[in-house]
């Protein structure tokens, strides 16, 4: 069942907001630490701390809800860990939130479910980590899932400017409710603006963004799809779901994330809540193959392979030169 979510978005927009209070507070700290998780990827006080606040805001409101997060507390238990730990309170200690190690690692894996559900949250605390380490684009990103159907998402961009080339407010916050619009607002308040994809149908000035890892996406794959569309202009490189921000505010008219190795599968807490958002921007976003994200089979989006996000009136045609090039790169390879 879908409604107003006046509630949900309520609560959703106050966690955002004290999270990126919170990560604005330890990217402002001279040096991060930072620890590396099983799979060599690095995670920061700040995406604990993060994760801790969003967890406890949404146990409070909707006590029956899932939250399908990003992290859990095991790495941080271990006796090494000890001093990250007591960092992850003192952090949420100044911003009023006082708990125990065992209160915090609690909240922290509420959001620790990988199992889907007819409704639940996905929620990623910090999103392009390696970004906010190097002082750059990072988002707080939350969903709430409904029937498989994103019906609200948030983006909290601390280091994004309400308007292009860091002009504006620094710090936004943007969000969309199902069939309400899309909406940016600064996040340290003032009245929300509705904010719309670009109206580019030709690809001659389009502006096309994409990962700054390499690893995270082809670089070379997109530079030739590029070329076979007709862009001119390079690629713009940013970290995180900042790259959902600046194609629904017009900013940007193509996000490409191209699969680097077969194996991988998306996590929809990398998606959830930018897809929303650009999608009530009046854009449009598939797979590489042109099949819509299926947000029904837990923490990753099994049955697809990568994504292509646009303005809607490029998608076609994107879609199609990726293909064209990934078939081309396949037959190269054999
Ligand atoms: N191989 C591979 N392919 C695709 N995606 C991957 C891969 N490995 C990791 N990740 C996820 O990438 C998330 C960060 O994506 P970004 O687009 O922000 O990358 S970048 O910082 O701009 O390079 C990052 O999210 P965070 O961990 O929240 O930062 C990862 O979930
Ligand atoms: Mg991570
Ligand atoms: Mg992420
Ligand atoms: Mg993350």
């Amino acid at each position: 069942m879908s409604g107003s979510y006046t509630q949900e978005l309520e609560v959703a927009q106050k966690a955002v907001r004290i999270a990126a209070q919170v990560c604005q507070a330890v990217q402002q700290a001279i040096t991060t630490e930072s620890l590396a998780k099983k799979d060599k990827s690095p995670v920061t006080v700040a995406d604990f701390a993060s994760q801790a606040v969003i967890c406890r805001e949404l146990q409070a409101a909707f006590p029956d809800d899932p939250v399908i997060g990003e992290e859990d507390s095991a790495e941080l238990k271990t006796a090494e860990a000890a001093p990250f730990l007591e960092n992850v309170q003192k952090e949420l200690s100044q911003i009023g939130i006082d708990g125990s190690p065992e209160d915090i690692c609690g909240w922290i894996d509420r959001g620790g479910s990988h199992t889907y559900a007819s409704r639940f949250w996905t929620l990623d605390p910090i999103d392009g980590t390696k970004g906010f380490l190097r002082g750059e684009q990072y988002a707080v990103s939350l969903a709430l899932i409904v029937d498989g159907k994103i019906d609200v998402a948030l983006l909290g961009c601390p280091n994004l400017y309400s308007e292009p080339n860091n002009q504006g407010t620094k710090g936004v916050l943007l969000y969309a409710v199902r069939g309400q619009g899309a909406w940016q607002v600064p996040l340290s308040g003032g009245e929300p603006q509705q904010i719309h994809c670009s109206s580019a149908e030709t690809f001659s000035d389009a502006r096309l963004c994409e990962s700054v890892e390499s690893g995270h996406s082809a670089h070379g794959l997109s530079a030739r799809v590029a070329d076979a569309l007709g862009i001119k202009n390079d690629p713009v490189r940013l970290d995180s779901q900042a790259k959902y921000a600046v194609v629904a505010r017009g900013d940007a008219d193509i996000y490409l994330r191209l699969p680097t190795r077969p194996g991988y599968r998306e996590k929809i807490w990398d998606h959830a809540g930018g897809v929303l958002v650009v999608e009530e921007a009046g854009g449009k976003v598939t797979d590489v193959t042109g099949k819509p994200l299926e947000f029904t089979y837990g923490h990753q989006l099994e049955e697809n392979l990568g994504v292509i996000v646009t303005n809607g009136k490029l998608h076609e045609a994107v879609v199609s030169k990726v293909v064209e090039a990934r078939q081309a790169e396949e037959a190269q390879q054999q």
